[in-house]
């Protein structure tokens, strides 16, 4: 437990440097502050595997796992609060973690930093449901959104989607698990280009979903509202 708490603040600190070194502006005047705590409070990691995590979804973990070994990958920790909000905010939840275990959004990312590819091994709980016995396209987009915005973020600093493109191609199974592979494919000034494929996870062979993102870094001179 103790190892794992280290290791979570460890590549929470090494995210942190990442995107004020390759962003200076990250100390986004309003943004920094809320997203970054100084406070010592160790908070659950929600990215590691839990007991309604799947047969498939265990395996695809080890996996990425074992891929970590060698340093090329890394498995990004996730927490439901955050102490960046005011006080008068203190219910708000990452929208992706605010459900109990199995019931919502299970998953976990991994980024490669040489390669500027970040995988979300994802599965989608029964409060997700659209079509009956499928996800709900705005739980998928969600997530896409999610793990193209944190392939964006480590390189880019504080970005916020401003365009994301979806293709449906077929229906994702309630409570199956989906591999979504993003990558950076180019920066141009402040903007992030992105996209990403959604897949059956294990054996990939279903291309459930593609898309392709543009993300905006924040510029600390403007106001967001
Ligand atoms: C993302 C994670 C970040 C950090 C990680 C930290 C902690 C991790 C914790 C959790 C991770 C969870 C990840 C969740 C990811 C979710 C991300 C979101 O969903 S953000 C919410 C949805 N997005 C918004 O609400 C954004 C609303 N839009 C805006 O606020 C603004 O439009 C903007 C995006 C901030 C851009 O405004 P600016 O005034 O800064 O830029 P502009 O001067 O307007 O444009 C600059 C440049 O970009 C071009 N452009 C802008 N929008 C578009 C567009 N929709 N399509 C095409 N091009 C666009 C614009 O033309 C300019 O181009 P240029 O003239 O060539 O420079």
């Amino acid at each position: 437990m103790m190892r794992s708490c280290t290791a979570a603040l460890r590549t929470l600190r090494v995210l942190r440097c990442r995107l004020e070194g390759a962003f200076p502006a990250a100390r986004h005047p309003v943004l920094a502050r809320r997203w970054f705590s100084t406070e010592k409070v160790i908070p659950k990691d929600q990215a590691l595997p839990n007991p309604s995590w799947s047969k498939d979804l265990r395996l695809l973990f080890d996996q990425f796992m074992k891929k970590c070994e060698d340093g090329s990958w890394e498995r990004l920790p996730s927490y439901k609060n955050s102490k960046l909000v005011k006080e008068q905010l203190s219910q708000a939840q990452l929208f992706t973690r605010g459900y109990e275990d199995g019931l919502g959004f299970e998953y976990v990312m991994f980024y490669n930093d040489d390669e500027k590819r970040t995988v979300c091994l994802f599965q989608g709980g029964p409060y997700l449901q659209g079509v009956p016995g499928f996800l709900h396209g705005g739980a998928i987009a969600t997530m896409i959104d999610a793990t193209v915005g944190v392939c964006a973020a480590i390189p880019g600093g504080i970005v916020m989607t401003a365009n994301l493109n979806i293709n449906f191609k077929r229906p994702i199974p309630l409570c199956s698990v989906v591999v979504i592979n993003s990558q950076l494919d180019k920066i141009e000034g402040r903007k992030l280009f992105l996209s990403c494929d959604v897949r059956s996870g294990v054996d990939e062979k279903i291309l459930y979903s593609e898309a392709t993102s543009l993300f905006i870094k924040l510029d600390p001179e403007k106001s967001l509202t």
